[in-house]
């Protein structure tokens, strides 16, 4: 790596793996460091950068200048699919104001490849400026050790051996092949959820797809304010990963080779966004999981407004769990009323509206 050169850190890994869990500790505990942070969210509603935002905010990380918190969002579509149109000038923009930054952290969607995005950095303009640092492939531990990379996996492939024309569709296995098969460091999370035993599971998972050179790190969301150190060393890996990205091999850029008829994995995935007023939170998280019961939902994500409480509620449902904290207060100028962003396949976004009204409060 050239020292001149900006490092960028590319975080990927499948919906609901813990990427934005990783980005929030990273902006949480490097305050020295002065990172831009370029998100990509599937759907409709860039939840992650307000969740990022507030994190930013909260605990006042080194803005790059007073009126601008250093996120970039890129929510619309997929960023491999988008990256000379969106993300090259964003790229640009930031190599333009090199000198207020010392670190780019880019958050893939879930269902992005990260080989494209990395190929962008041998474009001139960038390569010159930046380097990747490493492409950390971020592993749901839990659901990697049952065997499952979706909330209902048997659900989906028999709507998979229904449907014909899903017949070159890339199964959720291929792509977490192509994620891992980019990844310069796997972290496994949720190690609080795993057993000894499951953790063998996901070592031998692993194992079969990425080289013995390439560290895996087991992790929690606590795991680095415990260590700080080792967050330093993961956002100082010098990998210099577009040298060796275009020999990468993956099952996407099979499907090309062999000229099946093949787009990217999410051009199968629906995405809706639910909007509610203020809702009863117990009644929203019943509703809620008579949903992923009744649907293949891979993630919902959101807010919700509760009476009389004066923060706002995150909710993340994946898999089969669902998760609710505050992050922060309701600002004067903001409405307060209810999102959720949902993903998942056959999905209907009345439907889903019908169920979920339920939890509303007049
Ligand atoms: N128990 C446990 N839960 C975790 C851990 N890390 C993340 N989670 C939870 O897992 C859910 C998903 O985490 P995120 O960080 O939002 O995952 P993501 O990869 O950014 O998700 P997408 O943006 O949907 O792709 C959230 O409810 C987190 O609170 C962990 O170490 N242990």
């Amino acid at each position: 790596m050239q020292l001149n050169k900006i490092p960028a850190t590319v975080v990927t890994g499948f919906l609901g793996s813990g990427k934005t869990t990783l980005l929030t500790n990273i902006l949480r505990q490097l305050t020295g460091k002065r990172i831009a942070v370029i998100v990509n969210e599937f759907g409709e509603q860039d939840i992650d950068s307000s969740v990022l935002r507030a994190c930013a905010l909260g605990c006042e990380a080194d803005a790059l200048s007073p009126d601008d918190d250093g996120i970039y969002e890129l929510a619309n579509g997929c960023i491999c699919c988008t990256v000379e149109e969106e993300f090259l000038p964003v790229m640009q923009n930031l190599v333009e104001r090199r000198d207020q930054i010392d670190h780019i952290l880019i958050e893939t969607s879930g269902l992005a490849l990260p080989k494209p995005l990395v190929q962008a950095f041998n474009w001139p303009d960038i390569r010159q400026h930046c380097t990747v640092d490493a492409v950390v492939t971020v592993l749901d531990g839990p659901a990697v050790a049952a065997g499952r990379y979706a909330h209902d996996e048997a659900q989906v492939e028999a709507q998979r051996r229904a449907d014909d024309s899903l017949d070159h569709d890339p199964s959720l296995q291929e792509l977490l092949d192509d994620q891992l098969s980019a990844a310069d460091l796997v972290l496994v999370t949720k190690t609080d959820l795993l057993s000894e035993d499951e953790r063998a599971r996901v070592e031998a998972v692993i194992a079969q797809r990425v080289p013995a050179a390439v560290k895996t790190l087991f992790v929690h969301k606590d795991s680095f304010a415990e260590s700080p150190a080792e967050l330093e060393a993961l956002m100082g890996m010098a990998a210099a990963t577009e040298n060796r990205i275009d020999t990468v091999n993956n099952h996407h850029d099979r499907h090309h080779a062999e000229g099946a008829h093949h787009d990217h994995a999410h051009d199968h995935f629906d995405s809706c966004v639910i909007e509610l007023g203020e809702v009863d939170g117990e009644c929203l998280a019943t509703q809620l999981q008579l949903l992923l019961d009744r649907y293949s939902i891979y993630r919902a994500k959101g807010f919700a407004a509760l009476p009389g409480k004066p923060m706002r509620q995150v909710i993340q449902a994946v898999g089969e769990r669902i998760e609710a904290h505050f992050d922060r207060l309701w600002t004067h100028d903001e409405r307060r009323r209810t999102q959720l962003v949902f993903i998942g396949r056959g999905l209907e976004a009345a439907a889903l509206q019908q169920v979920l009204t339920e939890a509303e409060v007049d």
